[in-house]
């Protein structure tokens, strides 16, 4: 797919991607893997950064277009596949959710439960691979990469030789699974689930694929590009989540601290982070520090965090007014008027109320609520007016509501202007 041209000069995030290229690229800290041979020949001062927005709007930087394994990177989006396939408790009784404190590779297995700590790490990640519903091995990956590839939008394919340098070295990995089916963790055969999350592993991709991946999870689940429903919403979330907990290895605590985004890391150099409902960013750059991440990408997601203020825990910027300044004048036919504009969720149902219970008369009386100028109402917003306006209704007043996006209740409803 290529990217539809840019209106010149007012590209300031495709500037914004440029300047963060030339900052990070003379960073040759780090090793490129070598403990799987294949891998040791990448180029280390391969550099690509992208961007992909809610809208599905491409942006990149660099070596966008070099093609390299996703690693760890899979993990996440597997880990939906399963959660979607089986929903949360069948895939939660055999891996757990905690962040493990320890190198991607560990052996991070329960003691009483025999779990492994989480999806992220590699224990985790063969379990859950296993659990994806298939009725033989080769048809458990071809449903692996028909995913993959719906979250990027486009088929992927193996790259054979990284998976046969995988297979003949991936000891530690076998290990692993064998240990798994020992404590229960494990579904079906050591050998099979380890062999799918070799293949699994090999998918190559680009990292504006990558971009387009983890902009469907902060989307939503909906891949921005194609408008596919790739997971249901709720998956989308909880991936998200055990993506901030658990994404960086035994840094995630330190990421979460400077970054404050989820994220997930693969020992190619691939990098994949999410700002919920704004966009997806994927680095790939091999050259990794002590536990196993980018060093380029993590400094590219530092700066990009801080620059466009994305912290998850950081305060957004005030919306636009939900009530509205003119909301306290009194109407003809008589009663209260409170006006409502911008898209209605907790907060703004909330300022909302808490405004409008100040004009609520002592005796019942007319109110009239004037949501002509709201564009959105969330599910918690309805829930939330739906019953106040109840309440209201039930003490006695007549509740006016101008407008329809509250569709219909015990309210009267009128027309803007009326
Ligand atoms: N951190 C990683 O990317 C690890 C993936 C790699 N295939 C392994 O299992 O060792």
């Amino acid at each position: 797919m290529t990217p539809p041209q840019r209106p010149a000069g007012i590209d300031v995030v495709s500037e914004a991607l440029a300047d963060l290229y030339r900052r990070c690229r003379d960073l040759d800290q780090g090793e490129v893997a070598d403990y799987i041979p294949q891998l040791a020949l990448a180029d280390p001062d391969c550099f690509g950064l992208a961007l992909v927005s809610m809208d599905g709007h491409r942006y990149q930087a660099g070596d966008s277009r070099t093609g390299f394994t996703l690693q760890s990177v899979t993990k996440p989006f597997v880990l939906a596949l399963a959660l979607a396939e089986l929903g949360t408790d069948p895939v939660g009784r055999r891996v757990g959710c905690e962040p493990s404190g320890e190198a991607f590779n560990a052996i991070s297995l329960d003691p009483v439960t025999g779990r492994p700590a989480n999806p992220m790490i590699n224990a985790g990640a063969i379990a859950v691979t296993a659990l994806v519903p298939a009725a033989d091995p080769g048809e458990r990956f071809a449903r692996i990469l028909d995913c993959l590839g719906r979250f990027a939008g486009r088929r992927l394919e193996v790259d054979e030789a990284v998976y046969r340098s995988e297979a003949e070295t991936g000891d530690r990995n076998r290990a692993l699974a064998y240990l798994m089916r020992g404590t229960g963790a494990l579904a079906g055969d050591p050998a099979e689930a380890v062999d799918t999350y070799f293949r699994q592993c090999s998918v190559r991709a680009t990292v504006e694929d990558l971009a387009v991946m983890a902009a469907t999870l902060g989307n939503g689940g909906v891949n921005p590009v194609t408008g596919e429903a790739v997971v249901p919403e709720p998956v989308a979330v909880q991936v998200l989540a055990v993506m901030a907990t658990c994404g960086m290895y035994d840094a995630a605590g330190e990421w979460m601290l400077r970054v404050g985004l989820p994220a997930k890391s693969g020992v190619s150099g691939g990098l994949v982070a999410v700002a919920p409902a704004r966009f997806g960013v994927a680095v790939h750059s091999p050259r990794l520090d002590r536990v196993g991440n980018p060093v380029r990408g993590v400094a590219v997601l530092r700066e990009l965090s801080e620059r466009f203020g994305l912290h998850l825990m950081h305060n957004p910027a005030p919306g636009a007014a939900t009530v509205l300044p003119d909301g306290a004048e009194a109407v003809a036919g008589g009663g209260a008027l409170l006006a409502a504009q911008g898209a209605l969720d907790f907060t703004a149902a909330e300022r909302l109320l808490f405004a409008l219970a100040d004009r609520v008369p002592a005796a019942p009386g007319r109110l009239v609520l004037d949501l002509d100028r709201v564009t959105a109402v969330d599910a918690t917003a309805r829930a939330m007016l739906t019953r106040a306006l109840n309440l209201l209704s039930e003490r006695g007043h007549r509740v006016v509501l101008v407008g329809d996006v509250l569709g219909s209740g015990p309210w009267e409803r009128v027309g803007p202007g009326t």
